[in-house]
């Protein structure tokens, strides 16, 4: 997964938004940590995979795609904030023994992880993890970009209109 553009992006709508908020001179990692850990929670519960208890099915592919970009908006932002928003690309895994619920779990570990450390290898541990969960989840490369390039639009104009 080509990691450029998406840095790119991030780090225009973060200065806009820390801006706005007048923000520019806070520490804003464990605020964006806590919310990644949300994000990954809000997607586990579209998926439903671990409602066990439930018949319904999950959400739509759209709804799940736009919940797991949330997730990617943060953990780029959290690359740019420790200044490894040089990695040009990270490969995408695949596993087909893991299940969803495993996988959601693993990526919860490698936030820990990169939480703890903030080292450039759980950063990429931790990019590699969510990469596995999208692959598991039925999303590809080009469907995550598109839709965090669309995702990213809706954030301005939320800011626009005092969202
Ligand atoms: O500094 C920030 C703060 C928020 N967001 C984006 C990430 C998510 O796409 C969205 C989360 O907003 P809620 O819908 O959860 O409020 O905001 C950023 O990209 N950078």
């Amino acid at each position: 997964m080509q990691l450029r553009e998406i840095f790119a992006m991030q780090k225009e709508l973060d200065s806009h938004i820390e801006k706005k908020h007048g923000l520019e001179n806070d520490d804003l990692f464990d605020r964006k940590v806590l919310a990644l850990l949300v994000e990954l929670g809000e997607l586990a519960n579209e998926t439903r995979c671990f409602k066990f208890w439930s018949l319904k099915p999950a959400s739509d592919q759209a709804t799940i795609l736009e919940e797991f970009v949330d997730g990617v908006h943060f953990m780029a932002s959290l690359g740019i904030e420790c200044s490894f928003d040089t990695l040009e690309e990270v490969e995408s895994e695949k596993d087909d023994k893991v299940t969803i619920n495993e996988q959601f779990l693993k990526v919860y570990e490698a936030v820990h992880a990169f939480r703890v450390t903030r080292s450039k290898e759980t950063y990429i541990l931790m990019l590699q993890a969510y990469l596995l969960l999208a692959n598991l989840l039925g999303f590809k490369d080009e469907d995550i970009k598109r839709a965090y390039i669309s995702k990213n639009e809706v954030n301005y104009k939320r800011q626009q209109t005092g969202y």
